[in-house]
């Protein structure tokens, strides 16, 4: 909404939003997000054209186009839990616009959530069916946003295309040329596509799901790498170099993670499913198993790299959010990656340069995806042992080893000399991103594990094999080749630990014990799967809706894109902490909470 002010002066934006503090926040100078250069937008167009607000009656009775905006996050209970989306804040919102606009001349409401295929139809019957005295004529369109976290401003400036969708009739015609209109101001014209209204809402979805795929696919071919000696970053580049594929969204990490990607496959898996669409719905379904798996994966490459046990050792991980450039927790590979370093007893001291230290205390203490995933709800963990460092050097400092899970580009320019020199020895490196120069971190002393790349030697003897081989032994003081440590000292170091480890045979059971439960709690949902657990389908797509409380985000285009400053108002907001929200589950709420 505010790239949209910012290109259009003429048009007036207001944002309505039923949170009072966001809308205070928006006010200010310490945004309720953090999004490189959003500030300066704002500040730019706000009090001019761009204005945030509560007064959702009086701003929705004058717009002429409504967005909404509003959280569509996933059901955490009852028909399609863990899959569908919830329809509460979608469905109060369209109960507000039909109250707010009342008698109202006709008006264009645009969905800009992503939403199920079909949703357009229920807000209609949500929107006629609720007004009691002079209807007002609303023509619904779909509009889906396709930006990024962290590149905002540029994909809304500069975006690839713009989706409009509408109904096959001369009013749905009507409306979709008036908000194309609009955005022919700044987006050439080719890349305003318009379409038919179901096609615009599935394609959102469909883009989202496609992404995740990829990344998925190559982080299937990561773990081949590493049993193969091929470099992932290799066979990336070789794929990507082909047209067809194309390089993006072909980087191997260690788990996608985010409001959107699993969101979104799992609402698709839903859909499949209800539309009696199994062989389809279980297609996509593998591509978030295999996010699950490979995170999963990280951890025991931890574990059996520090000699099949992490027990009481610190462990330093750095970077916390979904991806660099945003304060946005949701659904991180990191949550499970270190909740999986919890159950086998580590001692984690986290570090990100964004998120706070109160919402990496909230998203540990959550049951696993309490959010998203209620099939976790079960496994526990103690945040006794998670630190929050003020500094990378902090977290390091005593480590015996360090995660990288986010790729913030201060990670690389770290003086990862001095972070060495406090750490224990053996120093190792898991390098989930790949963003680290692995050479020269061998080269200060460091075992360093590069996802999708072959393994030190030193890794390799240490976990007994490659991961498909004899994973899960402790190698015996002959075994290890101290050479491969690079030096007489750390080669002591070694033997002094492990000498430690022989002489606690009796805390074997203990290891044993913990090691069971995480690889337990990691392999739960692939057994669940195939004895065909998981929950059922039933409903139709969009009908699958929960009724709940919600939040409206109106957006009133000017003028019809005719020029002349209309108004437009719009919210935000996914799941977390909406107010009047049935399911944004509040420990939630503080996640994208930063000073702009
Ligand atoms: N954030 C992103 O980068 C993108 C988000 N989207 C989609 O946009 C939608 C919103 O996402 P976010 O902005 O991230 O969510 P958000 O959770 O940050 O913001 C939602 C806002 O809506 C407000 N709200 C809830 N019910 C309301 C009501 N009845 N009236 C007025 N305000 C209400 C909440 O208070 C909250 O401030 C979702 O469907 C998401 O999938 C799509 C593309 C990118
Ligand atoms: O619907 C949405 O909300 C948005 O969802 C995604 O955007 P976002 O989730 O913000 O971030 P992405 O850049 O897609 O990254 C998602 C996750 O994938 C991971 N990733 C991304 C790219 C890659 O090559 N490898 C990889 O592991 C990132 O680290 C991150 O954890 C889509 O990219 C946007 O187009 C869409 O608008």
């Amino acid at each position: 909404m505010a790239c949209l002010a910012y290109q259009c002066p003429d048009v007036r934006v207001t944002v309505v939003d039923i949170s009072e503090a966001r809308v205070q926040a928006w006010n200010s100078d310490k945004l309720p997000l953090y999004e490189p250069g959003l500030l300066d937008i704002v500040k730019e167009c706000r009090g001019k054209n761009l204005f945030f607000s509560t007064d959702a009656k009086t701003v929705l009775s004058q717009a002429d186009l409504i967005f909404v905006c509003v959280n569509t996050p996933t059901k955490l209970q009852g028909v399609g839990a863990g899959k569908a989306a919830t329809f509460g804040f979608w469905e109060a919102a369209a109960r507000l616009i039909a109250a707010s606009c009342q008698g109202c001349g006709p008006k264009i409401v645009a969905e800009k959530s992503t939403v199920p295929v079909k949703t357009a139809q229920a807000m209609s019957r949500v929107l006629s069916g609720c007004q009691d005295g002079a209807k007002t004529q609303f023509e619904i369109i779909s509009n889906p946003e396709f930006m990024s976290a962290g590149t905002a401003i540029q994909d809304c400036l500069k975006p690839d295309r713009v989706l409009i969708g509408g109904a096959d009739t001369q009013e749905g015609h009507a409306a979709v040329e008036s908000l194309a209109r609009l955005y022919r101001r700044w987006v050439p014209a080719e890349r305003v596509l318009t379409m038919n209204l179901w096609s615009t809402e599935l394609a959102k979805m469909a883009a989202n799901a496609f992404l995740a795929q990829r990344i998925s696919s190559i982080n299937a071919i990561s773990a081949l790498c590493e049993e193969t000696g091929a470099d992932v970053q290799q066979v990336s580049h070789a794929i990507g170099t082909d047209s067809r594929i194309g390089p993006r969204f072909l980087m191997a990490g260690c788990g996608f993670g985010g409001p959107a990607l699993q969101k979104h496959v799992l609402n698709l898996v839903y859909i499949c499913e209800s539309l009696g669409l199994p062989a389809i719905a279980q297609y996509w379904q593998h591509v978030v198993d295999m996010n699950d798996w490979i995170k999963g994966r990280f951890v025991r490459r931890v574990i059996s790299s520090m000699f099949n046990t992490i027990k009481g050792k610190r462990i330093a991980v750095l970077g916390f959010a979904y991806k660099a450039h945003t304060t946005d927790t949701r659904d991180t590979a990191a949550i499970d990656i270190c909740r999986g370093l919890l159950l086998d007893g580590a001692h984690l001291a986290v570090y990100d340069p964004k998120v706070s230290p109160e919402q990496i205390h909230l998203d540990m203490q959550l049951p696993k995806g309490a959010m998203e995933h209620p099939r976790y709800q079960q496994t526990t963990v103690s945040l006794a042992t998670v630190d929050v460092a003020r500094t990378a050097q902090e977290a390091c400092r005593g480590a015996h080893g360090v995660c990288v899970l986010t790729e913030w580009p201060e990670f690389r320019s770290l003086d990862f000399q001095q972070i060495y020199a406090s750490m224990m020895k053996p120093a190792f490196l898991f390098d989930g991103r790949n963003m680290l120069d692995h050479d020269e971190m061998r080269s200060i002393g460091f075992v360093v594990y590069g996802l999708g790349k072959s393994l030190d030697p030193f890794i390799t003897q240490a976990s007994g094999g490659r991961e498909g081989r004899g994973r899960g032994r402790v190698p015996t003081l002959e075994e290890v080749d101290v050479a491969e440590l690079g030096g007489p000292e750390e080669a002591a170091t070694l033997r002094a630990h492990l000498v430690r480890l022989s002489m606690q045979e009796e805390q074997r059971g203990e290891r044993e014990a913990a090691r069971a439960v995480a690889e337990e709690a990691w392999e739960r949902e692939h057994e669940r799967q195939a004895s065909g657990g998981g929950a059922g389908p039933s409903g139709g797509a969009a009908g699958s809706a929960e009724a709940g409380a919600g939040a409206v985000a109106g957006g009133g285009a000017g003028g019809n894109g005719r020029g002349a400053g209309g108004e437009v108002s719009g919210a935000a907001g996914e799941g977390r902490a909406g107010p009047g929200g049935g399911e944004g589950t509040g420990s939630q709420a503080q996640g994208r909470r930063e000073e702009g």
